[in-house]
């Protein structure tokens, strides 16, 4: 049995995805903080919503998805009620393997995950590192659960921080950039709902064409940028910007932010 603590977003998501792939909702259990929560995950999927020390003490793999500044409190509750040998598998950026593990009881095989929210149309990008206790079999579990909703890639802990920048944010840096070229479009005097159209087409034909086709961007790109073209006019002022150094800026924000999220 899988119980996920703390069904939230992306809690939420991975059950739903899991059901999708065959599990019986008698296969999992969820905890939840609200009332209301619990209901409506209980109407929604058909699961046992239960408390947390209860999902501790029965299933066999604890999916823990609060949070991380909920992350000690939950591993206080929960800690004293978990069978020596369950998988704990943590989904929260920042928190460490060491954190978990200090906090439950000793050799707890714990996998962290890095998932993202493309889990709600089963492609998301997930990476897994296994704690010290952690083993072959634990990253396979691991990654038995997360394959049906996405990619799987296994990284040393020490980029975790770094892929939570990249891929975990990941999926809101194209849709703030998707956002920004719909104001172009409003800009240029098209209507809100033909440029969201152009730009959300333009975004799936460009994604597919960098997952089926094995080309490097660049030479993507290249294939768009016509000699004294439209598509240069438009780099010229991205490079003015700065813009590439923004990205690679902000991302490392992000992956410094995921460092500090372990000490609250
Ligand atoms: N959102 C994203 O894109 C991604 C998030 N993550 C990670 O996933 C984790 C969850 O994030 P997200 O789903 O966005 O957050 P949510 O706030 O949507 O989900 C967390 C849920 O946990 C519940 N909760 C908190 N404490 C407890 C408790 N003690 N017992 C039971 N339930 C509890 C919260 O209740 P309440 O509703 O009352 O607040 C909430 O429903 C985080 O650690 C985050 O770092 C990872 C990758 C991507
Ligand atoms: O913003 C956050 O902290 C979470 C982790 C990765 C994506 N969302």
């Amino acid at each position: 049995m899988i119980a996920i603590l703390g069904a939230g977003k992306m809690g939420e998501a991975l059950l739903s995805g899991v059901l999708r792939a065959g599990r019986r909702p008698s296969d999992l259990v969820a905890t939840a903080r609200r009332e209301e929560r619990a209901t409506l995950l209980r109407e929604r999927y058909g699961i046992e919503i239960v408390s947390n020390a209860q999902a501790a003490a029965k299933a066999d793999t604890l999916v823990l998805a609060v949070k991380p500044q909920d992350m000690g409190a939950l591993l206080a509750e929960v800690g004293p009620h978990v069978p020596p040998g369950r998988l704990v598998i943590s989904m929260a950026a920042g928190i460490t393997t060491s954190f978990i593990e200090d906090r439950l009881p000793e050799g707890t095989p714990v996998v962290r995950v890095m998932s993202n929210t493309p889990v709600h149309v089963d492609e998301a990008m997930s990476v897994v590192s296994a704690g010290a206790h952690a083993d072959e079999t634990h990253l396979h579990m691991a990654e038995e659960l997360l394959t049906p909703v996405g990619k799987v890639l296994r990284i040393p802990e020490s980029l975790q921080d770094g892929a939570t920048a990249l891929s975990g944010s990941g999926p809101a840096y194209f849709y703030y950039l998707v956002e920004a070229m719909v104001d172009a479009g409003i800009l240029l005097g098209m209507p809100r709902a033909a440029a969201l159209e152009m730009v959300i087409q333009s975004a799936v034909g460009a994604a597919v064409m960098l997952r089926d086709s094995g080309e490097h961007p660049v030479l993507l790109r290249e294939g768009v940028t016509s000699p004294g073209g439209t598509t240069i006019a438009a780099i010229r002022e991205l490079e003015r910007h700065g813009v590439r150094a923004a990205v690679l800026e902000a991302i490392e924000a992000a992956r410094n932010r995921g460092r500090e999220l372990a000490s609250g």
